[in-house]
């Protein structure tokens, strides 16, 4: 992101922030980033401007109001594809991750279908499935970290839903190349490492291992995109795959083979391991709460008669939604969202110039006291009682940018912990603590999230 801040007296000045070297505040942001903005929250209040070297200037909103005006922003003011460009070695140009204003409503009207709410119903099964079949590995009476089971359930389910493959050797074998690429993004630094790397310029180098293992799987990517298109793979169930396959953009033209990669590829990544933090969190947060366990366990045994929770019993599982929700809030995985202004643009009141980026900061927001009562509690019942709007609960982002996985990623945490707390009886091994720390640009509990299973819950 270029600094394209200058300070001529006619340019509005910006919040105050930290004044210490931008290289320590880059360290800080990638070692300590919720300590950082609780510390300036504290210091300067609703809205402050850090100076992230290499980076550029970020202003984090926590004002609902303001926050409000950023995502109602018309798309050709406030950029989110120019603020992520980092990612377009691995996501590729045409991902909706990384374009903006027309070109972004396009690829997004082609994504918005095939991960629609009505569609999760036909991903239920594999869901389900690839959760009970992590269940039966877990070593009773020894404490595992589940994060990297809950990477793996995530993992399987994006490949037989996204790509419609079926378990088997095929399947193992993009899974293995997915999570040999993906591991690569996950220190803890490794927003320090982008930053001094020129990573642009180095894409596409076969010497660098992040785009050797992504020139591999690109490879299987299209010949497994050829193959479908001819009709030669069958699709083990429904997919977002054949669903692109099949679509068009405004003017009648099918996507090009190119739009497909990036589009599979942005699902894959997006998809991925931001719900297995999720997931994660989800754990730390619950199992060391019997009040909260037991609820759900009662609920599940209610809505289902003791038996294995049916998709068409999803929607009464009310508490545990609630569950959700508030894990979401309280444990975060993506903290704040990026959007840079292009032009002239004002927000709770301020006005700012173009090349500043906009941080709507759900970790603020959502520890806000007047919007959530002793925030630091954990508290399923407040989503019970009241509905929040998309300036108050965004976890998932909002506006015209808003996680387009948001309605798949709900459904796969319900199923999940819906099949988990049917099944098994979990525990934190005693003294666990978990704090969140970075992987890569995402947050997730350092312990991996520890847990031991206590024993079988068995139907009746
Ligand atoms: C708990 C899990 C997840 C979290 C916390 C999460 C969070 C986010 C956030 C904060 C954004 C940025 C929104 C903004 O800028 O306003 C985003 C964008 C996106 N997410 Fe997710 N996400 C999750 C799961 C998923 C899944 C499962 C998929 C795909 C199946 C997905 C696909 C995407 C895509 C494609 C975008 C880019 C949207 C755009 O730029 O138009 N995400 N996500």
């Amino acid at each position: 992101m270029p600094r394209t801040l200058a300070s001529p007296s006619s340019v509005p000045a910006l919040p105050p922030g930290p004044t210490s070297p931008t290289w320590w505040q880059l360290v800080r942001f990638a070692g300590d980033p919720l300590g950082l903005l609780e510390e300036c929250h504290r210091r300067f209040g609703d809205a402050f401007t850090l100076d992230i070297a290499g980076n550029g200037r970020f202003v984090m909103l926590s004002d609902p109001e303001a926050v409000r005006e950023v995502f109602r922003a018309d798309p050709d003011v406030l950029h989110s594809g120019e603020a992520n460009e980092l990612f377009t070695a691995t996501v590729g140009r045409h991902s909706v991750l990384v374009l903006d204003e027309v070109p972004h409503a396009r690829q997004r009207r082609v994504l918005v279908p095939p991960l629609k709410g009505e569609r999760m119903r036909a991903f239920f099964d594999a869901m389900r499935l690839e959760t009970l079949e992590a269940i039966r590995a877990w070593p009773p009476g020894s404490p595992f970290p589940a994060l990297p089971e809950m990477r793996r359930i995530t993992l399987r389910v994006i490949l037989r839903t996204a790509m419609g493959l079926a378990p088997g050797p095929e399947m193992d074998r993009f899974e293995r190349k997915m999570e040999r690429f993906l591991s690569n993004g996950r220190q803890r630094y490794a927003l320090v490492m982008m930053t001094v790397v020129p990573i642009q310029r180095l894409s596409g180098s076969r010497w660098v291992p992040l785009f050797r293992q992504l020139a591999d799987l690109d490879d299987d990517l299209y010949a497994f995109i050829a193959a479908r298109r001819r009709g030669e793979r069958a699709s083990g169930g429904a997919n977002v795959l054949d669903d692109l396959l099949a679509a068009t953009h405004e003017d009648g033209s099918p996507l090009a083979d190119r739009e497909v990669r990036d589009a599979l590829i942005t699902i894959l990544i997006a998809g991925h391991d931001t719900t297995a933090l999720a997931l994660a969190w989800a754990l730390v947060d619950l199992v060391p709460r019997p009040e909260v366990v037991d609820r759900i366990g009662d609920e599940l045994r209610r809505v289902t008669g003791g038996g294995p929770p049916g998709a068409e019993q999803l929607p009464a599982l009310e508490y545990l939604d609630a569950a959700i929700r508030e894990s979401l809030r309280h444990s975060p995985v993506v903290p704040f969202v990026v959007r840079k202004a292009v032009r002239p643009f004002s927000a709770g009141g301020r006005e700012y110039p173009p090349g500043v980026v906009l941080c709507p900061c759900s970790y603020l927001v959502h520890r806000r006291e007047e919007l959530y009562p002793e925030p630091e509690q954990f508290r399923p019942e407040r989503f019970l009682g009241r509905k929040y709007g998309p300036h108050e609960w965004f976890p998932f982002g909002g506006g015209n940018r808003v996680c387009l996985g948001m309605p798949f990623a709900l459904y796969e945490m319900k199923v999940l912990l819906a099949t988990l707390f049917g099944r098994v009886r979990l525990a934190r091994p005693a003294g666990a603590r978990s704090r969140a720390r970075r992987y890569g640009l995402v947050l997730g509990p350092d312990d991996g999230a520890q847990v031991v299973v206590e024993g079988s819950i068995t139907p009746p």
